[in-house]
């Protein structure tokens, strides 16, 4: 039978992560071993949002971090589409990680980091430039992401070392959002800031959604959550009994927080 209603493509995944398995060490606290992630799955598609929800200390950063390729987990595999085709950041080249963040994941961290002396201006158009961007283009486009975010226009020549919780996160913002990323990895993005603020952070997450951007995050605000997602994913603590037995010397020496990016 011929159908005649033309059906929508479905979504092209961006994210798959399988059996992921994370876990500590604690080596200055006699080898103690804290089992975070166990059996992880998720899988997020474009122009998806989907929020990690579980109890503080559930392991919802750790699935951000490991979502960048900061922390090495000890079994599973994390693909993330880049350029087209799904790349598994576990065991990825250092350099290969490097670029998939350049081009592919924006990254929203909690707290900003300040570089001395660079003024908020040019900490925004940076990653664009990096790209590629004319500069001139990269700055007008930072110019209006810190109208829109309320920064004034006196700040925008500042070091951000000293601006407040709030205008640092929305520098931090800015910052990423001044690329159309395929992939978000968001960390609270509005934790410190007031409602005007809130609802312009709203309206960026959305119009990412809306350009295809598959987006993961923590959002502890229910009202953000409601807005901007279109999933929620569980991250439940595993019991002690319960995560995969390494060997100290086995664990986290892969991780990679020191990777600039
Ligand atoms: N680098 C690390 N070294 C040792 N333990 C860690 C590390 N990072 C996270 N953990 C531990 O992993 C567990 C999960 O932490 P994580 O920050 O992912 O939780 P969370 O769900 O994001 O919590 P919250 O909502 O309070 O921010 C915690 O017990 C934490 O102490």
């Amino acid at each position: 039978m011929i159908e005649n209603t033309p059906r929508a493509e479905p979504a092209a995944p961006m994210i798959q992560v399988r059996n992921l398995h994370k876990s500590f060490t604690l080596h200055t606290q006699g080898g103690i071993e804290l089992n975070v992630l166990c059996s992880t799955d998720l899988t997020v598609s474009a122009g998806e949002c989907v929020a990690l929800m579980g109890p503080s200390g559930a392991g919802k950063s750790t699935v951000l971090r490991c979502l960048y390729g900061n922390y090495l987990p000890q079994a599973g595999a994390i693909l993330i589409r880049h350029k087209g085709h799904m790349i598994n950041l576990v065991g990825a080249e250092p350099r290969n990680v490097l670029a998939i963040r350049r081009e592919t994941l924006g990254y929203v961290s909690q707290f900003l980091r300040v570089i001395p002396r660079i003024p908020a201006i040019d900490l925004i158009c940076e990653p664009l430039v990096t790209l590629g961007a004319d500069p001139e283009a990269a700055r007008e486009k930072a110019a209006a992401l810190l109208t829109r975010l309320r920064i004034p226009e006196r700040h925008w020549s500042l070091a951000p070392a000293t601006f407040s919780g709030g205008e640092q996160q929305r520098i931090n913002i800015a910052r990423t959002m001044v690329v159309d990323y395929p992939v978000l990895l968001l960390d609270e993005p509005t934790a410190s800031l007031d409602a005007e603020n809130r609802h312009t952070v709203i309206d960026l997450i959305l119009e990412a959604r809306e350009r295809g951007a598959a987006i993961v995050g923590i959002f502890h605000d229910e009202e953000v959550r409601d807005a901007v997602c279109s999933a929620q994913h569980q991250v439940a603590a595993p019991a002690a009994a319960d995560g995969p037995s390494m060997r100290a010397d086995e664990v986290n020496s892969g991780d990679r927080q020191d990777l600039a990016g």
